[in-house]
């Protein structure tokens, strides 16, 4: 069941149960190996899969971190990882970013990274989640995301610093920045990456209520800018890729930067100073109990 949203997601426990053996079999991707459409070679890690389609010059990204695909410290890494090898060939123009686990686009941040850790480790996850954000949002490929399950908080994030957003219209594939819901804030990059997606009335609201919308009221709002059959996420994506990659690289991509570069800017020049604010948030007693709670209801709520 889905906590937050008040929604059920079902029958999802048997997929999990399965995922969990794949993942502890390892050898992630071997069942990929043999290539992507264009006799590419799939390539990824343990919990990224990067399916390239030379032909195309277009490459699908999919998160596997079982569960709920939680941004852990690892896949954080690993998504650096893939996107700067992506970056580094020549062949691609462009990423559709989608999920490999049912039902669950990304459920935003690992919570088991942010409760009972030290200082230490709080500054280093902080620092991968920067590092992501500013590869992702800043990145000259075109990156179109194919949301096809709940992404709630840093899923939500995830999505909204691509260049065009698809999502399956199914009820539970709930979508925005809740960390208020949590008695958290909303990093300021975090807003500032919702207000150039949204404009800046409708973050302000969406973000003091924590509110987390469905389809229909994500297209609406413009949080997504298409919501399509479950099903046809994927092919809607590829479709919009086509008409992003009809325009020649050089212009779109300096517009992109013309478009992005001051809000990226702004947290490179208090990257350090933002870690502190994190490290010294996440630090407080009253912080971490709300956080333990909510995480322990997460886990009990099965039961
Ligand atoms: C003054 C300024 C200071 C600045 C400082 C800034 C501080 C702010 C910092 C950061 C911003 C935070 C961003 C975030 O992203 S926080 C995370 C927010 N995410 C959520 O709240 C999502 C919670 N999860 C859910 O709602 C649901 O799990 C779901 C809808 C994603 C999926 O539902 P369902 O399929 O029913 O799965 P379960 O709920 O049963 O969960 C399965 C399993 O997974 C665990 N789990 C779920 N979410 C997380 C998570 N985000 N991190 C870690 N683990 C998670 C859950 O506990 C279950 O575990 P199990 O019982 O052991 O199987």
């Amino acid at each position: 069941m889905a906590l937050l949203a008040g929604l059920r997601v079902p029958a999802r426990s048997l997929l999990r149960a399965g995922a969990r053996l794949r993942d502890a079999a390892l050898g992630r991707w071997e069942r990929a190996a043999g290539g992507g459409g264009d006799g590419a070679r799939s390539f990824g890690s343990q919990r990224v899969l990067v399916e390239p389609d030379a032909a195309t010059g277009v490459a699908v990204m999919k998160l596997w971190n079982p569960p709920v695909n939680s941004l852990s410290l690892d896949l954080l890494t690993e998504l650096v990882i893939s996107l700067e090898k992506l970056e580094n060939e020549k062949t691609f123009r462009g990423i559709i970013l989608t999920s490999d686990l049912p039902g669950i686009f990304s459920a935003g941040l690992d919570l088991t990274e942010m409760c009972g850790r030290n200082p230490a480790h709080y500054a280093e996850y902080w620092k991968a989640l920067q590092e992501l954000w500013l590869r992702l949002y800043q990145t000259h490929l075109v990156v179109i995301a194919a949301i096809n399950g709940a992404s709630p908080a840093g899923g939500c994030l995830l999505a909204l610093s691509c260049d065009y957003r698809v999502l399956a219209d199914n009820p539970k594939f709930i979508i925005g920045l809740n960390e208020t819901l949590l008695g958290i804030v909303a990093p300021f990059w975090f807003k500032d990456t919702m207000i150039n997606t949204i404009g800046h009335r409708a973050t302000e609201r969406a973000l003091q209520l924590g509110l987390l919308f469905r389809p229909a009221e994500a297209l609406q709002v413009g949080v997504v800018d298409q919501v399509v059959p479950e099903g046809q996420v994927q092919g809607a994506a590829l479709s919009a890729m086509t008409q992003w990659l009809a325009i020649p690289d050089h212009a779109r991509q300096l517009t992109k930067s013309m478009m992005r570069k001051a809000t990226a800017d702004r947290l490179l020049t208090q990257r350090e100073a933002d870690i502190q604010n994190f490290v010294s948030f996440l630090s407080r007693d009253s912080i971490q109990k709300a956080l333990q709670v909510y995480l322990e209801k997460l886990r009990q709520k099965k039961g």
